[in-house]
């Protein structure tokens, strides 16, 4: 069966300092999307940005917005990402009282809707929502920081969904955030994941070079 992998470099690890030039950078490279964290310090410890700074890159920028957001009850603030331009919204499960309620919201705005699942979260909270889901994130570390090692029990994660979505015939991508880099994308493309969030391992590094190299890694995982 074919597969469509894609990159997803995370600015959370990007240098603010020439933040457009480098999405340009990944963009232009083959990045298919761009990862963007949200976070509110109060589902995660830490604070990230928010809807001006989303707004502003996308005055420069066409390419697909996948927002992932690290933030309690998200359902709020649906309607105010949309607006500022995401393609894709991404709540964690763990995160909302009502998830099919926020699914449906997202869903009727016209974006991709997704679910991330923490690492101790498991996979049958997406029971009752899988069928209006366009893509499952496997969180890969504890949310919340950039930089932290792949969990090696998500593999078996992975591996599980992957069976699980392909004995339902549905059309479902699957995701991971956390840890992916040149030690880990083998173990994950192999898992059955295809999208792949990478931060530090792309934007640490000589930011074309890696996301050609990542990109032709993917490439022999197409028809998995
Ligand atoms: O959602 C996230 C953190 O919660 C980030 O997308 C993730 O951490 C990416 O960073 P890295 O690839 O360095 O692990
Ligand atoms: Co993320």
């Amino acid at each position: 069966m074919s597969r469509h992998n894609i990159l997803a470099p995370s600015i959370l690890s990007a240098n603010f300092n020439h933040l457009g030039e480098d999405i340009q950078t990944v963009i232009s490279a083959g990045a298919e999307y761009l990862h963007i964290d949200v976070m509110d310090g109060m589902f995660v410890p830490s604070i990230s940005f928010g809807m001006p700074v989303i707004k502003s890159i996308r005055k420069e920028q066409n390419c697909f917005f996948d927002v992932h957001l690290m933030v309690q009850d998200p359902g709020r603030y649906i309607d105010d990402f949309v607006s500022c331009g995401a393609d894709s919204i991404t709540v964690h499960a763990e995160a909302c009282t009502h998830l099919h309620r926020v699914v449906q919201s997202i869903k009727s705005k016209g974006v991709r809707a997704a679910v991330a699942l923490n690492p101790s979260t498991p996979l049958n909270v997406l029971d009752y929502v899988m069928d209006d889901l366009d893509m499952v994130l496997i969180m890969t570390v504890n949310p919340g920081f950039g930089g932290q090692s792949y969990i090696p029990q998500m593999t078996e994660k992975i591996l599980e969904l992957r069976k699980k979505i392909q004995e339902s015939g549905r059309n479902i991508d699957i995701q991971v955030d956390g840890g992916v880099n040149d030690q880990t994308i083998h173990t994950v493309l192999d898992a059955g994941a295809n999208i792949l969030v990478a931060g530090s391992a792309v934007f640490k590094g000589e930011l074309a070079e890696k996301v050609k190299r990542y990109l032709n890694i993917m490439k022999e995982y197409q028809n998995y």
